[in-house]
C-alpha cells in the first residue's frame, strides 16, 4: 500500500513540529480482528514507517488484552484506534464503555467506523452544506423517501462462526449504515468542528424511536448455483460454524422515521445484505412526484450519491428525448470520479483514518454518546432477533433478496422505474 501525497505531506508537517505530540505517537489497535489489523491497519502503519514518516520506536501495536501497560503508561501516551464490534447491545456496550472511561478520556478515543474513511461518505458533509440547490429540497416537503443500501456479492466465507453471533444488523447496519443516515439526515452544523457535527448526528439519533419487528424484512441466503462462482454453491448453514438451525439473518431492510420537523414522515430505508446480485453502497434520495404533471410519463428525480464501487453523484432528471418527437426521456446528470478526477487516488478508508488519529481529528470517529443512542435504537429488535423470535426468509446466493423486501420498500412509496444507460467509450 502506498502512501499518498497527501498523507506525506501531512506527516511531513508532524516533522517539523506542527504535532506536539507526535514524538510520543502511540497508536494502540483495540478489539482488530488479527485479520482486519493484519490486512488493512498494520499495512497503513507499516507504510508510514517505510517512508520514515512516523517512528517506529514511538508507536506501539498492541491488543488491548495482551497489553500489560500500566495505567500510567496507557493516559497520555495513547490514542487507542478502536475497532468494533463496540457491544452487542446497549448493556454490553455500557460495560465496554465503562471500562473504557476508566482508562481514557473521551476526546483520547478514536473508535472507527471505517465507512466513515469513505471518500463519499465524507463528501456527504460538503455536498449537503455547501450546494444552495440542494439546501431548501433536503426536506419532507421535497423527499418522498431515502434508501440506504449495501450489498456484498459473497456470503461469509467460511466466517459463519464468527458472523452468526452478529447477523447482518450488528455487521453493518448498526453501524457503518447508520452512521450515513445521521449525515444524510442532520442538520447543518454551527461549524466544521468534530463535536458540532457529532451533536447534530446525536441529534438525528434521538429523534429515532427503537425499531420494531414489524419495521424489518429479514432474510438468509441459500445456495443457488452460479457458474464459476463456487461459494454460491453453499448456503449460509452450509457454512461450517453455523448451527443447522440458526436464524441469524443474512440480509435486513429496516425503516426508520425521523421524529423532527424535517423529516417527520419521511421512510428512511435502509438495506444491507450478504450474497446478493453485486457489490454496491449508496444513498438514494427519491423526490416526491412533480405536481399537476402535465407529461403523464414523468418519473420522479433521484439523486444517487454512489460510495462504491465506482464513487459517482449522479442525478435522475427527465429531459425531452432529443430530435423531433416531443416525448420524455429519463437521464442523468453525471458526476463519476473516474471521469471528472481521471486519475486522482482515492486513499484507502484505513489509510485516511490512520492519519486523521495522528493528526487528532476526531470527526469521523465514533462518540459514546452516539453509540448509546444507535445500541437503544437496535436493541430491543436484536433481543427478539437473538430470541428466535423473527424466521429470516430465504434467498438465493446471487439474488437481491427477499421479494419482501420490493414489497416494503413499494408500500413505504419508493417508485421504481427501470433505468439502463452505459456510457459508450
Ligand atoms: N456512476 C454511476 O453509477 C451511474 C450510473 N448510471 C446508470 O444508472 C443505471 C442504474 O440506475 P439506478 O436507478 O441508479 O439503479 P437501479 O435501477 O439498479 O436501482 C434503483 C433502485 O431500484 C431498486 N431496484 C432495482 N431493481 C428493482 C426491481 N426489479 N424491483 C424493485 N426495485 C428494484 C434498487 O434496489 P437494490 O439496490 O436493492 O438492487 C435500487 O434501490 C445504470 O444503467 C447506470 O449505467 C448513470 C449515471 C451514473
Ligand atoms: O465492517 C464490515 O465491513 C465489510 C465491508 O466493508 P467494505 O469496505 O468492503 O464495504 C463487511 O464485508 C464485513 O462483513 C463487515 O464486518
Amino acid at each position: 500500500m502506498s502512501v499518498s501525497k497527501d498523507a506525506q505531506q501531512v506527516l511531513a508537517s508532524f516533522k517539523d513540529g506542527v504535532c506536539d505530540d507526535c514524538a510520543h505517537l502511540s497508536i494502540v489497535v483495540l478489539g482488530a480482528s488479527g485479520d482486519l489489523a493484519k490486512k488493512k491497519i498494520y499495512p497503513v502503519l507499516w507504510s508510514l514507517f517505510k517512508h520514515d514518516l512516523i517512528d517506529k520506536a514511538n508507536t506501539m501495536f498492541a491488543g488491548y488484552a495482551r497489553s500489560k501497560l500500566s495505567h500510567d503508561d496507557l493516559v497520555g501516551r495513547i490514542k487507542p484506534f478502536l475497532k468494533k464490534p463496540f457491544g452487542k447491545d446497549s448493556e454490553s456496550f455500557a460495560k465496554l464503555s465503562d471500562h473504557l472511561g476508566k482508562l481514557f478520556t473521551e476526546d483520547q478515543i478514536y473508535r472507527i467506523d471505517h465507512y466513515l474513511g469513505k471518500e463519499m461518505v465524507q463528501n456527504l458533509i460538503l455536498l449537503r452544506f455547501s450546494n444552495r440547490i440542494l439546501s431548501p429540497a433536503w426536506h419532507r416537503d421535497h423527499i418522498a423517501c431515502v434508501t440506504i443500501t449495501m450489498k456484498e456479492p459473497f456470503g461469509t466465507k467460511g466466517r459463519g462462526g464468527y458472523f452468526d453471533e452478529f447477523g447482518i444488523i450488528r455487521d453493518v447496519m448498526q453501524n457503518h449504515l447508520l452512521q450515513i443516515l445521521t449525515l444524510v439526515a442532520m442538520e447543518k452544523p454551527v461549524s466544521q468542528a468534530s463535536d458540532d457535527i457529532r451533536d447534530e448526528k446525536v441529534k438525528v439519533l434521538k429523534a429515532i424511536r427503537p425499531l420494531k419487528i414489524d419495521d424489518v424484512v429479514l432474510g438468509q441466503y441459500v445456495a443457488s448455483n452460479i457458474p464459476g462462482n463456487e461459494e454460491s454453491t453453499m448456503g449460509y448453514k452450509d457454512d461450517k460454524g453455523v448451527p443447522k438451525d440458526s436464524k441469524t439473518p443474512t440480509f435486513a431492510t429496516a425503516v426508520f422515521y425521523i421524529n423532527n420537523e424535517r423529516w417527520d414522515g419521511v421512510p428512511f430505508i435502509v438495506k444491507c445484505g450478504k450474497a446478493l446480485n453485486e457489490k454496491k453502497a449508496e444513498v438514494r434520495i427519491q423526490f416526491k412526484d412533480q405536481p399537476a404533471d402535465i407529461f403523464g410519463q414523468t418519473v420522479r428525480n433521484e439523486l444517487v450519491i454512489r460510495v462504491q464501487p465506482d464513487e459517482a453523484v449522479y442525478l435522475k432528471m427527465n429531459v425531452k428525448s432529443p430530435g423531433m418527437s416531443f416525448e420524455m426521456e429519463q437521464t442523468d446528470l453525471d458526476l463519476s470520479y473516474n471521469k471528472r478526477f481521471e486519475g486522482v487516488r482515492l486513499p484507502d478508508a484505513y489509510e485516511r483514518l490512520v492519519l486523521e488519529v495522528i493528526r487528532g481529528s476526531a470527526l469521523h470517529f465514533v462518540r459514546t454518546d452516539e453509540l448509546e443512542e444507535a445500541w437503544r435504537i437496535f436493541t430491543p429488535l436484536l433481543h427478539d432477533i437473538d430470541a428466535g423470535k423473527v424466521e429470516p426468509i430465504p434467498y438465493k446466493f446471487g439474488s437481491r433478496g427477499p421479494e419482501e423486501s420490493d414489497e416494503l420498500v413499494k408500500k413505504l412509496g419508493y417508485k421504481y422505474t427501470e433505468y439502463n444507460w452505459q456510457p459508450k467509450n
